[in-house]
């Protein structure tokens, strides 16, 4: 579950100011918004004073031309004011969208980039919400909520000026009526918005009923609890609805109470201003005028009073997409890498290497660990679950950097390279190898997105892929649906071992398949290794017996060390931990 986006709801404003960046960059479409919304408020405000002409002089009887020029006027005005109006939608609206593509596109090129220390403490779930849930809201700051504020802010005191202009004795009571009126609704507009957000949560929570069964949908139709799953989700939504029925029914309240306030108060001031109409003290159309302006302004007022919280939950979100834009990967390329030779020969050295991750401070992975693999040969890693094996591939990958010692490639200290020529040169195959939701052919071509397609089906002949692939209903264009639901493990695998010969990298990582597969699906995945495996430097991590037959070396690891290295045969007559995982491992 990631946290709601309202949980930093009362982020300060400052943090909007992150968001000046993404808006500068779109510096006319800015401009335009605000001359448009400058004229269109300009607009706005006169339409009154229009109002007030055309009933003060638009009526006198006999002059016909003075009627068609007031109403010529009010005309004008509401023509400027609809074009003008137009012009600050779309220019805004355009606005929005073009910072919202950015500061997604932005997010999401440095959290892909950012290292593996991040992505372990940070679940994959809540970022994905940061770039839906959080820029969404950003969306709806820059496209609407930025000019509600600012259009209500300059009618509000542009309608207060013209009040006093109009009729200071009128206005002062007006001063206090409009307060009056507009304060209920501000209140109950905060209360609306606690009993949607309650609403909303009722909403999530059956949404994620449904996500999280649907999901699950073998394990629950496999207990026979599709009956027990559609009555949980029936309730979650009844509550929902529950729920939804009182903030519907609060929002009815305050719609009517709001009028009754609105047109009392407006009602008092036209009773009072209609006296002064009739005692001869003010013209019909001045009154007109100020009770327009009343409108206009208690109307700005409300309007500020609801986006107060808008802007505030924009805070928050534009709050936690910055703190991760400002997350500094701490693997980098040095100012000027070394570039490691090509072709590389693969000679890989690890020497008193001891790392810690950062969640395990007093529990080192690796302690003093020293290897050193000679190009072309392979080595074997075993040892018991928790040994270290998988963080000596994730160093050699420089996913993250150890406290002490060194690891070389070719003589060269990777931290002096580029990862991303270090990662080129590295071929892994991992144990639960990833299909991503695309067609066969392209989940091979992950590897080298250059290959043609007669490079991609060799890599698949060779990888014992080529006969399965051709077997689906589109053969390589066949879609393999997300995380490869159409394959089995042992296909997957001969997928992903595809993919690593496509890239003929120099050194190949391999983390074996703990899963069992059967014996005809092993014998294909291990004659694709086979084909893999010639002729690269090649570090292991091996659960099966064929595996560590084959290798030029097993190392056996324990608690973060190298506790014996050897052959199959040496390692078995030395008898100690190799003994024993074989025959629990490999033996058996
Ligand atoms: N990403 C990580 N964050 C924190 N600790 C980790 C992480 N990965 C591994 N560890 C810890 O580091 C130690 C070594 O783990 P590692 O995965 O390298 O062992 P392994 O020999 O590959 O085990 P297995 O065969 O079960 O995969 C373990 O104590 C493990 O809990």
């Amino acid at each position: 579950m990631t946290p709601p986006a309202t949980a930093r709801a009362k982020a300060p404003l400052g943090s909007l100011r992150a968001l000046w960046p993404f808006v500068r960059r779109h510096r006319g479409l800015f401009l335009a918004w605000l001359l448009a919304l400058g004229i269109s408020s300009a607009a706005s405000l006169s339409l009154p004073v229009a109002f007030r002409t055309m009933i003060d002089h638009g009526f006198r009887s006999g002059a016909s031309g003075e009627v068609d020029r007031a109403f010529l006027l009010l005309f004008a005005v509401a023509l400027v004011l609809a074009v003008a109006t137009a012009a600050r939608f779309f220019f805004v609206s355009l606005l929005g969208e073009k910072v919202v593509a950015d500061l997604r596109t932005q997010l999401y090129a440095h959290l892909i980039a950012l290292d593996a220390e991040f992505h372990d403490r940070t679940r994959s779930g809540e970022l994905v919400s940061r770039l839906t849930t959080d820029v969404e809201l950003i969306r709806n700051l820059v496209g609407s909520v930025m000019s509600i504020a600012l259009r209500s802010s300059i009618t509000a005191i542009g309608a207060l000026v013209m009040l006093f202009v109009t009729s200071p004795r009128l206005a002062a009571w007006a001063l206090l009526g409009i307060p009056a009126a507009v304060l209920p609704v501000v209140l109950g507009a905060r209360r609306i918005r606690k009993v949607a957000r309650h609403s909303q949560d009722k909403v999530a929570e059956a949404n994620a009923l449904a996500s999280e069964t649907l999901g699950a949908v073998r394990t629950v139709q496999a207990h026979a609890r599709e009956a027990y799953e559609r009555g949980r989700f029936a309730q979650a939504v009844a509550q929902a609805v529950g729920v939804a029925r009182r903030r519907i029914g609060a929002q009815a309240l305050m719609t009517g109470t709001t009028i009754t306030l609105f047109f009392g108060a407006i009602s008092l001031v036209l009773w009072s201003g209609a006296h002064d109409v009739i005692a001869g003290r003010m013209s019909a159309g001045t009154l007109l005028q100020f009770v327009l302006y009343a409108v206009f302004g208690g109307g700005s007022v409300a309007a500020l009073a609801e986006v107060w919280n808008e802007l505030q939950k924009a805070a928050g979100g534009m709050g936690r997409i910055d703190d991760l834009l400002r997350e500094r990967p701490a693997i980098t390329a040095p100012a000027s890498p070394r570039a490691l030779p090509r072709p590389l020969r693969g000679e890989i050295a690890f020497e008193h290497v001891t790392f810690h991750y950062p969640q395990h401070p007093e529990r080192p992975a690796l302690r003093d660990f020293s290897l050193r693999i000679a190009p072309g040969e392979t080595v074997a890693l075993v040892g018991p679950s928790g040994a270290g094996k998988s963080t000596v591939l994730a160093l050699l990958l420089r996913f993250h950097d150890p406290q002490a010692g060194r690891i070389l490639v070719d003589g060269i200290d990777i931290r002096q390279a580029d990862p991303v020529q270090l990662r080129e040169a590295i071929g892994l195959v991992p144990q639960a190898p990833v299909i991503f939701a695309a067609s066969a052919q392209d989940n091979i071509r992950y590897g080298h997105l250059d290959a043609s397609d007669a490079e991609v089906e060799q890599a698949a002949r060779r990888a014992e892929a080529d006969e399965f692939i051709r077997a689906l209903p589109q053969g390589y264009a066949t879609e393999l649906g997300e995380r490869g639901a159409r394959l089995s493990g042992g296909q997957q695998q001969r997928i992903a071992i595809a993919r690593a010969l496509l890239k003929d990298a120099p050194v190949l990582l391999l983390d074996e398949a703990t899963s069992a597969l059967d014996a005809q699906s092993e014998r294909a995945v291990q004659l694709a290794l086979e084909h893999l495996m010639t002729g690269r430097t090649t570090l292991v991590i091996a659960h099966r017996l064929a595996t560590v037959l084959r290798a030029d070396r097993i190392v056996v690891m324990d608690a973060g060390q190298v506790v014996a290295e050897g052959t199959h045969a040496q390692l078995l007559a030395q008898g100690g931990l190799y003994a024993e995982l074989a025959k629990l491992q490999f033996l058996d």
